[in-house]
C-alpha cells in the first residue's frame, strides 16, 4: 500500500516516529510525499526535495531467516537501479551503474539517495529519485531521468508503482535466496571489478585503490598499491573518473 501525502518533513522521520509510538507498520506500506521539507540525507546531510522527484519511505521487518539485516541496502539499490534502468531509452542501460553500496549513477552522476535506519526489528528504508530535478549536494555530480531522456514519462505515480514493484521483487529473491543471489544480481550491475576508486572513510582517511570485489559480508575488497587487499564496511565511495 502506498500512502502519499503532499509535503512533510521527511518520509523516514514520520515513520521511525510512528514506530516509536508503537504503531506496528507492515512490509509493503509506503509512505510517500510529493515534496519533503526536512528530508535526510546520509551523513547527516540534508536531501534537498522539491516536488517532481520520489521522496518515499517503506518498512521491512526482519524475520530470523532473513539475511544480515545491513545487506537490504545493497536490495535497496538494486530495486532503484532496475526502476531507473527500465525508464531510460535502452541504448543509455550501460551509463547506469550501482556505486557501492547503494548509490544509482547515470553517466557518472548520483540520481538517488538510499537512506536505511533501524528501529528495533524494523528496517526503514528511504529513497529519494530524481524524476525531474536535480539538486545540488556538495562536491558531487547530479542528474535526474528528465536531464538523461528528455522523452522519458516523468509523472511521479508511476515511477513510484514501478519502484514498490521493483522494490517488493528484489525483496522476495533477498529472502529466498539470499546474499550469495543478491551480491551477484548487484555485482552485475555495479562498476566493474578493477575500477579505480577512492573511499572517504568515517574518521576522515582518504584510501585509494582498485574496486576488487565484495566480501562475503557484503563489504567492500579495496586492493591497495602494494597489493594488500582491505575490506571496508563503512565510507563514501568515488570511482576515480568520477572526478
Ligand atoms: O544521502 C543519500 O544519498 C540518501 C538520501 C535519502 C533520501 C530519501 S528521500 C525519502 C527518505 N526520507 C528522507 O528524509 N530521506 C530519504
Amino acid at each position: 500500500m502506498i500512502e502519499t501525502v503532499t509535503v512533510t518533513g521527511s518520509t523516514n522521520a514520520d515513520l521511525i516516529g510512528r514506530l516509536g509510538s508503537g504503531e506496528s507498520l507492515a512490509d509493503g506500506y509506503w509512505l510517500r510525499a510529493r515534496r519533503q521539507s526536512g528530508g535526510k540525507g546520509r551523513g547527516g546531510r540534508a536531501w534537498v526535495s522539491p516536488e517532481g522527484n520520489i521522496y518515499a519511505s517503506t518498512i521491512v521487518n526482519l524475520r530470523d531467516t532473513d539475511p544480515a539485516a545491513h545487506t537490504l541496502s545493497m536490495v535497496a539499490g538494486l530495486a532503484v537501479w532496475r526502476m531507473v534502468t527500465d525508464r531510460l531509452k535502452v541504448q543509455n542501460r550501460a551509463k547506469v551503474l550501482l556505486k557501492w553500496p547503494n548509490d544509482v549513477l547515470v553517466s557518472g552522476a548520483k540520481i538517488a539517495g538510499i537512506l536505511l535506519e533501524r528501529h528495533g526489528s524494523v528496517i526503514v528504508t528511504g529513497i529519494g529519485i530524481n524524476l525531474s530535478h536535480a539538486p545540488d549536494i556538495a562536491d558531487r555530480k547530479t542528474t535526474s531521468l528528465a536531464d538523461e531522456n528528455s522523452e522519458m514519462d516523468a509523472n511521479p505515480d508511476q515511477a513510484m508503482l514501478d519502484l514498490a514493484a521493483c522494490f517488493s521483487d528484489e525483496l522476495a529473491i533477498w529472502r529466498d535466496e539470499g546474499t550469495r543471489s543478491l551480491f551477484a544480481r548487484w555485482q552485475a550491475a555495479a562498476h566493474p571489478v578493477g575500477t579505480q576508486i577512492s573511499v572517504h572513510e568515517s574518521d576522515g582517511a582518504i584510501v585509494a585503490g582498485t574496486f576488487a570485489g565484495l566480501a562475503d559480508d557484503g563489504g567492500l575488497r579495496l586492493c591497495l598499491a602494494n597489493g594488500a587487499v582491505r575490506t571496508i564496511h563503512a565510507g563514501d565511495v568515488s570511482l576515480i573518473a568520477e572526478g
